[in-house]
């Protein structure tokens, strides 16, 4: 989650003052210091390019092993296509039958909403927000930790609607990081689905391991009384979160399944994953949705 900076939140009237709203720059990315292993861009170009494409790419490499033609045509791979090319054509395929759809990402806590959503604004030329930001800006910088422990969990998710309310209803082309628990409320769908959601699901073992590593002081719903080690904690809290709420995810438009990119990519975890390759998987999903969506419009179904 990012800073509180320019809201202004009456609490006492419910009102956000929209007013001087406006999203963080998009900031420097972590994850784009890569590693750039030949498998790595092979794999990635080969996975992600147009059919057309890739065919040619094949037919240069096979001829001779030894070829220095070969070893050229290995090394424009690495800077052609690397994975910012990738993405950009990618969002360059998608952006004109988006008419300025928003998109929604939705998944649970931990699950890159915010870091693989600001690689997809940024790509699309969107802008991004992340909703518990808006609610921790409405609320005068008041944390999302301290709004559970103040006013408890309603009070949040009435701000939590609200927000995506106001942003379905007033903003195009924005990608918004939801809340871990957006999912539950069904009004919240109504407001999401004015644009595309995106379900990022990574596997309970993934996303314990990630919310180990920074703690759960952001993450009220993650903090416990259960003794053990951080990880073992915070799965069991994950494992309860998600039978409750696993169901409402797949109301999403589109699905991002790291494990499925993991075996397209040929690679051994989810966690060899760069933001970039689940934010250019997520792109190739919302195409999937927009064809399956242009065929139900059409009567022929053509
Ligand atoms: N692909 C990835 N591989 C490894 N770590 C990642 C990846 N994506 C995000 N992270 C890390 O996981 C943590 C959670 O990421 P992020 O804040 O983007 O998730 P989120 O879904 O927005 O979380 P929340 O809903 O709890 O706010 C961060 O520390 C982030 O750096
Ligand atoms: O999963 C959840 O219910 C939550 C996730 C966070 O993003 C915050 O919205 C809040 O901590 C609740």
């Amino acid at each position: 989650m990012e800073a509180a900076t320019v809201y202004r939140f009456q609490y006492s009237s419910s009102c956000i003052d929209w007013r001087n709203f406006e999203s963080k720059p998009l900031g420097s990315i972590r994850y784009t210091q890569k590693v750039k292993e030949d498998k790595r861009l092979r794999a990635l170009a080969l996975a992600h390019l147009q059919p057309e494409k890739r065919r040619d790419h094949r037919q240069r490499s096979v001829p001779d092993k030894n070829s220095s033609a070969l070893l050229e045509s290995e090394s424009l791979l690495h800077s052609q296509f690397d994975e910012e090319l990738v993405l950009k054509r990618k969002a360059e395929e998608v952006i004109p039958f988006l008419n300025g759809r928003s998109m929604y990402l939705v998944g649970m806590m931990g699950s890159g909403k915010t870091t693989v959503g600001k690689i997809m604004a940024r790509a699309l030329g969107y802008t991004f927000f992340d909703c518990d930001t808006l609610i921790e800006q409405a609320m005068n910088g008041t944390s999302v930790a301290e709004i559970f422990e103040h006013f408890g969990e309603s009070v949040f998710r009435e701000k939590e609607t609200e927000a995506l309310k106001k942003l379905s209803l007033t903003y195009h082309q924005v990608v918004v990081s939801t809340g871990g628990g957006a999912v539950i409320r069904p009004i919240n769908w109504k407001y999401m689905h004015k644009g595309i959601s995106i379900w990022l699901d990574v596997p309970l073992e993934a996303l314990a391991h990630r919310i180990a590593a920074v703690g759960t002081s952001s993450r009220p719903l993650l903090h416990d009384d259960e003794s053990g080690d951080a990880y073992t904690v915070a799965l069991n809290r994950l494992k309860t979160i998600w039978e409750v709420r696993g169901e409402s995810y797949t109301n999403a438009s589109a699905r991002v399944s790291l494990e499925n990119i993991t075996s397209k990519l040929g690679y051994r975890s989810v966690s060899d994953l760069t933001p970039t390759e689940i934010a250019i998987e997520a792109f190739e999903q919302v195409q999937s949705f927009l064809n399956k969506e242009d065929g139900m419009a059409r009567p022929d179904g053509l």
